[in-house]
């Protein structure tokens, strides 16, 4: 089956459309999948009522409303809290396979997406009794068609799987496989929770603006442009960040004052201990909500 055609037979279940899942389902729509492609599950019901509204799509309440069309190429998200997985994951355990009397048996397997921090595939594949299941690990950016997604698939996922869970990432952003299940929590320390600390260097910056006698609108602005300037710089960039750093710090100048600061407090040390903090916790979770 060539791409486009696996695109549009493609159907995307979302289980969860809370922050995650808004943000694929929004930058799926913009990449050009179509509204009638899409079925989520969202238990909330604000949260429910908002996508109906928002992306006019078809949001149910409840797992049991779920009903495959197995001639479809169907993948199935799970966006819900690593803590609601299993339960979620049990009762869709008899979804995913045509019922006895059905005529229509799946063109391919449906294809289980995780986005799931933590999560592992031997526990998903137990629950679900189903392996073709993928990891999965977006961060928000997605919405906006600038995500980041670190994939996971085994030899028991299908080439068109394989194939399907890339497409869907790509229209998202880029995608990137790692080699091993375990480098999934690493992904999620580095690019799947990023864009909050980035968010929280924009705070900083903008605070420290503002402490400084600017107003907030401008010290806003300075922060904001500062950092797509530099980040689009060394994305054009052949050279190392380390070399664009270099040209920022003039001899005895204002931007060595400050990184002599950020050395001392170990700044580099500091966050890299902040992201091993959360490959651990990724890995606990796992353990803490794989059992079961
Ligand atoms: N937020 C992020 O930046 C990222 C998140 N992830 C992963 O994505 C997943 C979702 O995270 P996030 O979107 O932030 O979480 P949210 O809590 O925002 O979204 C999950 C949604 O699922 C709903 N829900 C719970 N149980 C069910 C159910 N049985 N059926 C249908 N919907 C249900 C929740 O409702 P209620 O709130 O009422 O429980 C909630 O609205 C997590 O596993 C997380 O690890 C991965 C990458 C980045
Ligand atoms: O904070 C979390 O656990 C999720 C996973 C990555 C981003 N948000």
């Amino acid at each position: 089956m060539n791409t486009t055609s696996m695109n549009q037979n493609a159907h995307i279940t979302f289980i969860g459309g809370g922050n995650m899942g808004r943000a694929l389902i929004s930058g799926l729509l913009a990449s050009g999948f179509r509204i009638g492609q899409f079925s989520v599950v969202e238990a909330n019901a604000v949260t429910n009522q908002k996508l109906q509204q928002d992306f006019g799509i078809q949001v149910m309440n409840t797992l049991d409303q779920i009903a495959f069309d197995f001639s479809k190429n169907n993948v199935v998200v799970m966006a819900v809290k690593p803590q609601d997985f299993s339960l979620v994951a049990k009762t869709l355990r008899a979804k995913l396979k045509p019922s006895p009397t059905s005529l229509v048996t799946p063109v391919i397997a449906p294809l289980v997406l995780s986005i799931a921090a933590g999560i592992q595939l031997q526990d998903m594949r137990r629950w679900l009794d189903h392996d073709c299941c993928v990891r999965a690990m977006p961060n928000t950016p997605a919405l906006i068609g600038k995500g980041i997604t670190g994939l996971f698939a085994d030899a028991s996922v299908g080439a068109t799987n394989h194939a399907l869970a890339e497409t869907i990432c790509n229209a998202v952003g880029q995608a990137v496989w790692v080699k091993e299940e375990r480098l999934i929590d690493a992904v999620t320390a580095v690019s799947g929770s990023g864009p909050a600390y980035v968010f929280a260097f924009l705070e900083a910056l903008q605070a420290s603006g503002e402490k400084l006698g600017l107003d907030a609108i401008t010290a806003r602005k300075l922060a904001y442009a500062t950092l797509e300037g530099a980040s689009e710089l060394a994305h054009n960039s052949d050279e190392p960040a380390s070399i664009l750093r270099e040209r920022v710090t003039s001899k005895g100048g204002t931007t060595a004052a400050a990184l002599d600061v950020l050395k001392q407090l170990d700044w580099q040390g500091t966050l890299e201990k902040a992201i091993h903090a959360a490959d651990q916790r990724s890995q606990a979770m796992g353990n803490e909500f794989g059992r079961g």
